[in-house]
């Protein structure tokens, strides 16, 4: 007898009919559909329908010696599972059993109710009649509807829901339906459907009819959880869908086991969308219906426990016991229910608990074999049934945009397209970004300058020669330049319609314009030296200061894995460097040869026309100083580069004084630190001194503006802007070499303030020092500086009270611009030979 706190024994509930356990719900549900617009019905609560099927015993099965029948069939919704009466021996996993489990019952004798049960005599027709024909009617109703078949590997799944040609499943036979009950409604509706076939292998989702990548799943807050880039096919009738499940069945994987010759190693998922439009009133009903047939569970001996199979038996059991967790937790009404466990779980969401008139179909096998599986499969299909579902109409409003199901997954499938060659365009682009990026940054920077520069100059050029132009014609042209161009058939040269060039010669047209042609020729030509020579000169000085910098840190490295690494990293952008530089060399020769065939033909060009001589010395002009402009553009960039890593390693050189004079103190100072280490300390610091301050030497150069008036001195040398930006760096880096002589200079030795008195004669020696303090150490300045440059007048104001702040600035000053006469007072009476005048020197 069974006990009455068994849990597994479920109780007849009143909604289960005697004769196939119908609920309420699925009554209602089943009446006939109305034409009207049906207004939306609340959410009508129903629970799980479940089926059990009990497949006859294989011959395999029969054929042993140890076969028992261990389900019995007692009525449509009743069975008993390890029935008392039956006393045989009884064997598991071919050993003779005392008795049949673990609690030392000798018979389970577990009765079973189900909505409906069905013996080893049904047919796949009886079944469909008893179970999803009833579906049909809620899905002309609008309420979407699901159907899957669960148990073990070899129970039955595949046949009963795909079967065979002879004894088609209840897939064919529930779509024939269908199919059927359209042709009867088409009078008063219009139907679209359209169906999709995707198996779940490995946690992998595929399409069947489509192959492909695997696909994502995306829950929609419409539609619930949609399968991305699935594609869907335009049915017409049942033979459409019967060649489609052929070639999706032929794509589903199926492997041999121990269990089943042919046993499906996959879920297999068939959905089919239906919209159907009321002829009269235009009210859309959707509805979908969902076919699943499960992967067999099994245990790990049917697979040997090796290889491919086993894998996908573990995924199998995996997402089985995903699905065995939600509907044990669907049953006890729990509020999370963990869909996201699985990718079959999450796809049965709605199927399980959702929007939808379930049927689940559990198949058994009646075998002693297949005991555990069995019994399994009996108390997940009875916990199943305590699953409710809240079932209602997808119904649109006739006003509402039609945006359906189909609709939905044509959408998809287009956005999910477009979206991939997007992605795979940006890709690409981002790759050859990459690629291009370092080259181009600064090349891209340079080259927009070097335009807006020619521009400028040549806006100046043309000037330039409009001026030469007007100073050469008569009198009279002067007065009436444009007639008498006109007047002589002016040709115009120049890059552009306009005005370059105005030549008063009559020339052949056609003669200019190969003339003015070449000449374009000839400057693209240099502009692409130019870059070139530019990205050379780059990469030239990047490989210079990265072997510097090398050859800085080696005598600092640790030989660490980390600093070998480091010291390889600078090894291979060396070597990259250098191959840039060469390739772009080879392109500057490669340049440098068109152009000198360019200037050949030129110069051809004048020998056969010497009408041209005015125009090709004007060009020559403006070539001229492009070049020059070019030169002297590379010169500054060098200089700028150089100008950086002077500042960088000024600046480590401070960091390292400081370090050094703290470490000095740390070994004790002038007082304690050993002998030797005093010596090399003075020793660096002397070098320190040597290199930071300025150098002043004899020279030969006229002798520096002191006496001069400012104003005067700088009218008369007019400085170019290059020169003048050159100048600025010079002073720049010579006021950053003093900043950083810092504290650690003056330690070294006390230096001597100059007798600075208010305008009186100072004579002042090279190796005196000046001193000024400022706020804070790193503000100290010192420096040398010449007996003239330093005059006392210069460095001390008279016009402005003397504090020592104010003489700092004053001498500050002067020490950084050394060049700079035009701070010095006017006539100053200090006075060298001329041998000592100092020069700047970098
Ligand atoms: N009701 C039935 N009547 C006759 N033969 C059946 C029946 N059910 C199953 N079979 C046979 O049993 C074998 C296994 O069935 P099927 O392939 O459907 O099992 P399955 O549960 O789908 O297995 P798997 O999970 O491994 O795919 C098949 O050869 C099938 O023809």
């Amino acid at each position: 007898m069974k006990s009455k706190k068994d849990p597994t024994t479920p109780r007849r509930r009143a909604s289960v009919s005697k004769n196939g356990g119908i609920t309420k719900a699925a009554r209602v549900l089943s009446r006939p559909v109305s034409t009207s617009t049906a207004p939306s019905k609340p959410p009508t609560a129903c629970n799980i329908k479940v089926v059990v099927r009990i497949r006859p015993a294989n011959e395999r099965e029969q054929e042993n010696e140890k076969f028992d029948n261990v389900v019995k069939f007692i009525d449509n919704s009743t069975l008993i599972f390890d029935p008392k009466e039956d006393e045989q021996p009884f064997f598991f996993h071919g050993v003779q059993q005392k008795s049949r489990d673990l609690l030392k019952k000798t018979k389970k004798d577990i009765t079973f109710h189900f909505d409906r049960v069905f013996n080893n005599a049904s047919t796949n027709l009886q079944v469909f009649d008893s179970s999803t024909k009833s579906l049909i009617d809620t899905l002309m109703e609008g309420c979407n509807c699901s159907v899957f078949a669960y148990g073990a590997t070899g129970s039955g799944k595949t046949y009963t829901m795909i079967g065979n040609s002879r004894n088609p499943g209840i897939t064919y036979l529930t779509m024939k339906e269908l199919f059927q009950r359209k042709e009867d409604l088409n009078a008063e509706r219009e139907f679209e459907l359209m169906l999709t076939y995707i198996e779940v292998y490995n946690e992998l989702v595929k399409d069947l009819l489509n192959p492909g990548a695997p696909l994502n799943l995306r829950e929609d807050e419409k539609y619930g959880v949609v399968i991305r880039g699935v594609k869907g096919h335009k049915i017409t009738n049942p033979d459409e869908l019967f060649n489609l499940l052929e070639i999706g069945n032929k794509r589903r994987t199926q492997h041999p086991t121990d269990a089943n010759a042919e046993s499906s190693r996959s879920h297999a998922l068939l959905q089919v969308y239906i919209q159907m439009t009321f002829k009269n009133t235009r009210e859309i009903r959707r509805a979908k219906l969902s076919m699943i047939d499960l992967a067999g569970s099994e245990r790990g001996s049917a697979t040997g426990f090796v290889g491919a199979r086993f894998k996908e038996g573990a995924n199998i059991n995996k997402s089985l016991l995903a699905l065995g967790n939600c509907i044990n937790s669907l049953a006890d009404g729990q509020r999370h229910v963990p869909y996201r466990d699985s990718k079959l779980t999450r796809l049965l969401k709605d199927s399980l608990g959702g929007n939808c008139h379930t049927i689940m179909i559990a198949n058994v096998s009646p075998a002693s074999m297949s005991f555990d599986d069995t019994y399994n499969t009996l108390k997940y299909a009875t916990r199943a049934k305590k699953i409710k579902s809240s079932l209602k109409r997808n119904v649109v409003n006739v006003d509402m945009h039609i945006d359906q199901y189909i609709k939905l997954v044509e959408d998809l499938q287009q956005e999910n397209s477009t979206l991939k060659t997007e992605n795979q365009r940006l890709k690409k682009k981002l790759e050859d970004l990459a690629q291009t990026s370092t080259s181009m940054t600064t090349c891209d920077n340079d080259c927009q300058k070097q335009i807006e520069e020619l521009i400028r100059e040549k806006n100046e050029i043309k000037k330039q020669l409009e001026e030469v132009l007007a100073a050469k014609a008569p009198d009279s042209v002067t007065k009436q330049p444009n007639t008498y161009l006109i007047r002589q058939n002016t040709v115009i040269l120049g890059n552009d319609a306009g005005d370059s060039f105005k030549s008063p010669i009559k020339i052949d047209p056609k003669i200019i314009s190969v003339f003015k042609q070449t000449i374009c020729d000839k400057k693209e030509l240099m502009q692409r030296e130019y870059q070139c020579q530019s990205m050379r000169l780059g990469m030239s000085l990047r490989r210079e200061l990265k072997a510097d910098i090398k050859s800085r840190l080696s005598s600092l490295y640790v030989d660490t894995p980390e600093k070998e690494e480091m010291r390889r990293k600078i090894d291979e952008q060396v070597d990259r460097y250098e191959k840039k530089e060469k390739a772009t060399s080879t392109n500057v020769d490669e340049i440098q040869q068109k152009c000198s065939v360019v200037d050949r033909e030129l110069q051809e060009l004048v020998d056969k026309h010497p009408e041209l001589l005015e125009e090709f010395r004007l060009a020559n002009l403006e070539i001229d100083a492009l070049n020059y402009k070019y030169k002297s553009d590379l010169k500054q960039k060098e200089l700028e580069v150089v100008f950086d890593d002077h500042k960088d390693k000024s600046s480590v050189l401070e960091t390292m004084a400081k370090l050094l004079k703290n470490l000095f103190l740390a070994v004790g100072g002038k007082d304690g630190a050993p002998e030797s280490i005093k010596k090399q300390y003075h020793d660096i610091v002397a070098m320190l001194n040597g290199k930071k301050s300025l150098k002043w030497h004899e020279t030969e150069e006229p002798e520096p503006m002191l006496e001069m008036d400012p104003a005067v001195s700088s009218a008369s040398q007019p400085v170019s802007p290059n020169e003048e930006k050159s100048r600025a760096i010079k002073r720049k880096i010579e006021t950053d070499s003093q900043l950083s002589l810092d504290s650690t200079f003056t330690q070294s030795k006390s230096p001597k303030t100059p007798n600075c008195k208010l305008g009186s004669k100072l004579t002042v020696n090279s190796n005196t020092h000046i001193v000024a303090k400022g706020k804070t150490p790193n503000k100290r300045l010192v420096g040398y500086a010449s007996p003239r440059r330093c005059s006392p007048r210069t460095a001390l104001s008279p016009r402005k009270k003397v504090s020592p702040r104010s003489k700092e600035n004053n001498v500050r000053k002067v020490i950084a611009r050394p060049d700079t006469a035009r701070t010095l007072p006017r006539k100053a009476t200090v006075s060298k030979p001329r041998e000592d005048r100092p020069r700047f020197r970098l």
